[in-house]
């Protein structure tokens, strides 16, 4: 591999689903790549796509059109090296401990003996910060923790590329504040390279180093760009609020984030 390629390039992704009344189209003709250490973060209104792309990702929808490849080579299904992270809170076995939970997937793929499996869950659990929680039970661990387990599960596998698909989307304001920091603060030490969806306009920025823009269904690639230089220290700064914005305006054709907020909200005095 030549420094700098891709390892993820899909390339004119056009996605159908056949359905009894036809074929539907989900997705037309998006094109974006994540290099190494790389943050893709998909962001749209909801049925434009998104959840889509990370399954044709993932190897579970095949592409009508255009292709998908990994460090140059076509997906053509599923394969180890590349993980979906699903929202934590109900992943973990809770009759298995941190480290049962990590080793598990591992010795369920045939390829490695116990005590193989567990030093790859050890070693992946202590990459995470859990090193001290790793005889833990799942009930025991805070919603932070229970995530670090996840993403040590999905990276003992030494995946490529990790996919997350909205793991924060039922989870309350607070909560949903606490893991997109301690994603993101992981993300940035272990540099591992993501593909994310939401469609949250300040979690796609906070959590990607690129953003990538999708029309309402079918999606269609509206904008991408660089977002890299904001982190986590950037919350709520002007730069961060700009950006934003612009994401806004470039979604919904206009700049009253705010605005749409507060008009998204019952109105004030509606009790009264
Ligand atoms: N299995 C399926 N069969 C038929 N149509 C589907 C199927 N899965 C998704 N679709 C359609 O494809 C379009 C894209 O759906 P998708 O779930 O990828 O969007 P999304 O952007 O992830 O939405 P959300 O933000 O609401 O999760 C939608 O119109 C949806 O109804």
């Amino acid at each position: 591999m030549t420094a700098g390629a891709p390892v993820l390039e899909a390339k004119d992704l056009t996605l159908d689903y056949a359905t009894p009344s036809g074929s539907v189209r989900a997705v037309e003709r998006v094109s974006f790549t994540v290099a190494k250490g790389e943050r893709l973060v998909l962001l749209g209104p909801s049925g434009c796509g998104k959840s889509s792309i990370l399954k044709a990702v993932a190897g579970f929808v095949a592409p009508a059109e255009g292709r998908i490849a990994l460090h140059g080579r076509p997906v053509q299904g599923p394969g180890p090296d590349r993980v979906v992270v699903f929202q934590e809170f109900d992943q973990l076995l809770p009759w298995k401990t941190v480290r049962d939970n990590v080793a598990f997937p591992l010795r369920a793929t045939g390829r490695l003996r116990a005590a193989e499996a567990r030093e790859k869950a050890d070693a992946a659990i202590a990459r995470v910060g859990l090193a001290r929680a790793a005889d833990a039970y799942p009930h025991t661990l805070s919603g932070g923790m229970k995530q670090r387990v996840a993403i040590a599960r999905a990276l003992a596998a030494e995946p490529e590329i990790l996919l997350m698909d909205e793991p924060f989307a039922a989870l309350d304001a607070l909560t949903r504040e606490t893991l997109q920091a301690e994603l993101l603060g992981l993300a940035e030490s272990l540099g591992f390279t993501l593909l994310f969806v939401t469609h949250s306009i300040d979690e796609a920025v906070l959590i990607g180093t690129k953003l990538h823009l999708l029309s309402a269904h079918p999606g269609r690639t509206i904008a991408a760009f660089d977002v890299s230089h904001l982190d986590g220290d950037s919350w709520g700064s002007p730069e961060f609020e700009r950006v934003a914005g612009e994401v806004h305006r470039l979604l919904f054709g206009r700049d009253d984030r705010h605005g749409a907020r507060r008009a998204a909200r019952p109105q004030e005095g509606a009790h009264a």
